[in-house]
């Protein structure tokens, strides 16, 4: 081991930190506050990439300058990945050891070497199931932030065992590494630990379905309710939710100093894949891909089960800001569990399907479809061994309290800045590929 850690070092070139000397008044804490606050147009929607510059001290929660540091970030090439890295490239002096077994959705930040922060963020194309050069990467790094995972619930009961094994036992090599080496670990876990709410199993007519305390989902006192073991969908919530008691019991035991973030429908542009495009043709994304897909090859959105299951949205922007508090804020977000979600969303998923449509219309141009949804059984869309979360609002005491954050979009503006995205991004694609072949 020792040798293959040397070979690691040697192969990163010394990076350029920038280093906060600058002293503390209080109009550089307010501008620092301010230029934190008010964040600069996603990259995605800029024409020509801005110049990147330092000028003031960052500063934490507690007022102290912010140390630049190494980041280990697995999954770093997935949707979130991809978000977090733009993020810390383009507004902080981070460095980033960027793993995945993909890198097109961060290839932007990677190429060309001129880019301002060029030197900070390194490639590393590795499968973390069987690569030898993890512990050595982890140990290099002072903040390990674990995203990889199976996530799409097309898997859940298609794939049960890649579901476990990747959210479950792959995961288990990087607990391990940062606990026995002292690194701090933040862990991506999943708002479908709490499954169902209590208020699903009451009668329709009860009163006590009016009462948060039966919906509201609360990191230290909810219960995670699963279906039974034929409904595989809880393959996913069950794995991550033995990781989460691993990473915990670690913590409790052997002193791991942990985050455990529990997302609820982020969303956002580079959402997984729109199938046959930039996935295959057969796949199965999450639902703003399936109806974004959808809306640009002019189908009917498909509505599973009726589409009364209800959701809150985020924007990937706002919550890319909730974890770089959690990374710059060590000491108010060791040893927590966060819900990062906007409770303020909350849609079924038909109004969600209705919402798309109109946005849709709005950027394309193009009139709605006569019937815009059509309705298809669980069983049809994702097969046997499906099942659903009712009801997904996330609690936010605690991340108000440890770190004072809030999203900040509304679900039109979220969608209305995502469906222009989807639309100059795949339009003209799925129009191309919808020509057929006129026979000779
Ligand atoms: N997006 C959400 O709303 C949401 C909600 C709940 C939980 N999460 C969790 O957040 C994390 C990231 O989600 P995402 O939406 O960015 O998903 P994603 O699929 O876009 O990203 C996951 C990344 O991990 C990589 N990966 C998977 N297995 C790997 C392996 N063995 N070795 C190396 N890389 C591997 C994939 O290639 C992918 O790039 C996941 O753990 C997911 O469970 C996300
Ligand atoms: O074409 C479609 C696709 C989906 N639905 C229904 O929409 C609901 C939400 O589906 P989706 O976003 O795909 O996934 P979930 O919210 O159920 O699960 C995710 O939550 C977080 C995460 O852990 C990672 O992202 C994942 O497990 C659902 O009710 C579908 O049935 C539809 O009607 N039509």
């Amino acid at each position: 081991m020792p040798h293959i850690l040397t070979q690691l070092h040697k192969a990163i070139p010394s990076f350029i930190f920038f280093h906060p000397r600058v002293s503390l008044s209080l109009s550089s804490f307010l501008l620092a506050a301010n230029n934190f606050l008010l964040s600069p147009p996603a990259l995605e929607d800029r024409e020509t990439p801005v110049s990147f510059e330092m000028a003031t001290t960052r500063m934490d929660l507690d007022g102290r300058p912010i140390k630049p540091i190494t980041i280990c970030m697995i999954g770093a090439g997935g949707f979130i990945g991809s978000h977090l890295c733009e993020k810390l490239m383009s507004e902080t002096p981070h460095k980033v050891l960027a793993l995945d077994v993909y890198n097109d959705k961060i290839k932007h930040l990677l190429e060309p070497d001129s880019l301002p922060w060029a030197g900070r963020i390194q490639f590393h194309r590795l499968n973390i199931k069987h690569d030898s050069r993890l512990e050595g990467l982890i140990k290099m790094a002072d903040l390990t932030i674990n995203l990889a995972a199976i996530c799409t619930p097309a898997d859940y009961n298609t794939r049960p065992l890649d579901t476990i094994y990747s959210n479950f036992i792959d995961a288990l090599p990087v607990v391990k590494y940062c606990s026995e080496n002292n690194k701090r670990l933040i862990h991506f876990s999943t708002c479908e630990v709490y499954g169902k709410t209590i208020q699903s199993f009451l009668p329709k007519d009860s009163p006590l379905r009016q009462d948060p305390a039966y919906y509201v989902l609360k990191e230290d006192t909810s219960p995670c309710i699963f279906g039974s073991i034929e409904k595989q969908r809880w393959s996913y919530a069950c794995a991550k939710q033995l990781i989460e008691r691993l990473v915990y019991a670690e913590g409790a035991e052997n002193g791991l100093e942990f985050t455990i973030v529990r997302p609820f429908n982020w969303i956002g542009p580079r959402m997984d894949f729109i199938p046959g495009i930039d996935g295959p043709s057969e796949g199965v994304p999450r639902v703003l891909a399936c109806f974004s897909n959808n809306l640009l090859r002019r189908e009917p959105l498909k509505l599973v089960d009726g589409g009364q299951s209800q959701r809150t949205f985020v924007y990937i922007k706002d919550a890319i800001d909730a974890v770089l508090l959690m990374i710059e804020n060590p000491d108010r977000a060791n040893g927590h569990i966060f819900n990062v979600g906007n409770p303020n969303n909350e849609v079924t998923v038909r109004q969600l399907a209705e919402m798309m449509t109109k946005v849709y219309t709005k950027v394309s141009g193009e009139p709605a479809l006569e019937s815009p949804t059509i309705d298809v059984s669980s069983k049809e869309f994702y097969g046997e061994g499906y099942d659903d979360s009712d009801k997904r609002i996330p609690d936010m005491t605690i991340i108000n309290k440890q770190l004072g954050w809030n999203p900040k979009t509304s679900l039109w503006d979220l969608l209305d800045s995502t469906l222009t995205y989807q639309h100059r991004t795949y339009a003209e694609a799925i129009r191309k590929a919808m020509v057929k072949p006129t026979a000779s």
